[in-house]
């Protein structure tokens, strides 16, 4: 195969935040926030391959996809195409865009043998999100996998993060809209509320971090910023009168839940659901069905 036909091929897990507070610093490195969220068995399949120009195709459509480019031009001065075929909605809190950066990170080092390792990649990726604003901590919880509490904001290697202990849950999520993260975190009065309410949530789970624990705080970071729309507080409600638990993913106005087949009942009166898994896979080369 002469180069020109070589492709390369990476995944990286999406991941839902449940509560955060944002810390921006000069240097994107120390940049991130801290929360807690879930990694998800559904993500970003990646593949590069060389080009005659400077490519990313985003599910099959070429897109000013500026986050990844970040990443694209960060790894390499030669024309490569990008192709990033998602498996959660892009845009709705699943952290889409660093799923797609990490991977892409991740697929680049293997095309052009740049001898990257796992920690440099990763916070190249983080970079591209911080200065992109389309993301803080998703980079970081992907590439550790599981339930991922963000206790020090920074890139992988900076920050400082520990895990809560659970299984690969089902998770059934129902998108009711799309937010920008990029607005939301430019906006000072939510960014204000953001903090105060994601701090004291941090605080909480630290206190005890368990699963449910972390459902419960999501919820109540959820209203207690303004971010819970209507609908998505009349869907959680629906699903904790069956004995679910529910919360909204950040940034996207969509509600995530677990609690089994019944959960899933209650969901679909509201509209299409879909469903992943937690997961402790973490970013890696190669494509994950
Ligand atoms: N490869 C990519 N795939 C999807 N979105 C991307 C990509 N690169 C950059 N983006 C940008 O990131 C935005 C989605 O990021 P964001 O609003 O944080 O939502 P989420 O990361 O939850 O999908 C897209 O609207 C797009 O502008
Ligand atoms: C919540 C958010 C700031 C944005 O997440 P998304 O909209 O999925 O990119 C995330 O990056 C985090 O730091 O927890």
């Amino acid at each position: 195969m002469n180069q020109s036909e070589r492709v390369a091929q990476a995944w990286a897990p999406s991941h839902i935040t449940g509560f955060f507070s944002i810390h921006r610093e000069q240097d994107p490195l120390v940049s991130g926030s801290c929360g807690c969220g879930i990694v998800l068995e559904a993500g970003c399949n990646v593949i590069a391959s060389f080009g005659g120009e400077f490519e990313i195709l985003v599910n099959g459509t070429e897109v000013d996809a500026r986050t990844t480019m970040r990443v694209v031009r960060m790894l390499s001065d030669r024309p490569v195409r990008v192709e990033c075929y998602h498996q959660t909605p892009i845009g709705a809190g699943f952290g889409a865009s660093a799923a797609s950066a990490l991977a892409s990170a991740f697929a680049l080092n293997e095309l052009l043998n740049l001898g990257r390792s796992g920690v440099e990649l990763s916070q190249i990726a983080h970079i591209a999100e911080v200065e992109e604003m389309t993301g803080l901590g998703d980079v970081v919880a992907a590439s550790r996998g599981g339930v991922v509490i963000r206790k020090r904001p920074g890139a992988p290697g900076v920050g400082e993060i520990d895990t809560i202990p659970s299984c690969d849950y089902k998770v059934f999520y129902l998108v009711l809209g799309n937010l920008s993260t990029r607005e939301i975190l430019g906006d000072r009065d939510t960014v204000r509320a953001i903090n105060h309410a994601g701090r004291v949530a941090l605080r909480e789970i630290l206190k005890k971090p368990t699963f449910s624990r972390f459902m419960e705080l999501s919820r109540n970071f959820a209203r207690e910023t303004g971010l819970l729309s209507d609908r998505a507080r009349d869907v959680i409600e629906a699903v904790e009168s069956v004995g679910g638990m529910a919360s909204m993913a950040m940034l996207g106005d969509v509600v995530f839940a677990v609690g089994g087949e019944r959960v899933r009942s209650v969901l679909e009166e509201f509209g299409d659901v879909g469903m992943t898994r937690i997961t402790h896979s973490r970013v890696k080369l190669g494509s994950h069905p």
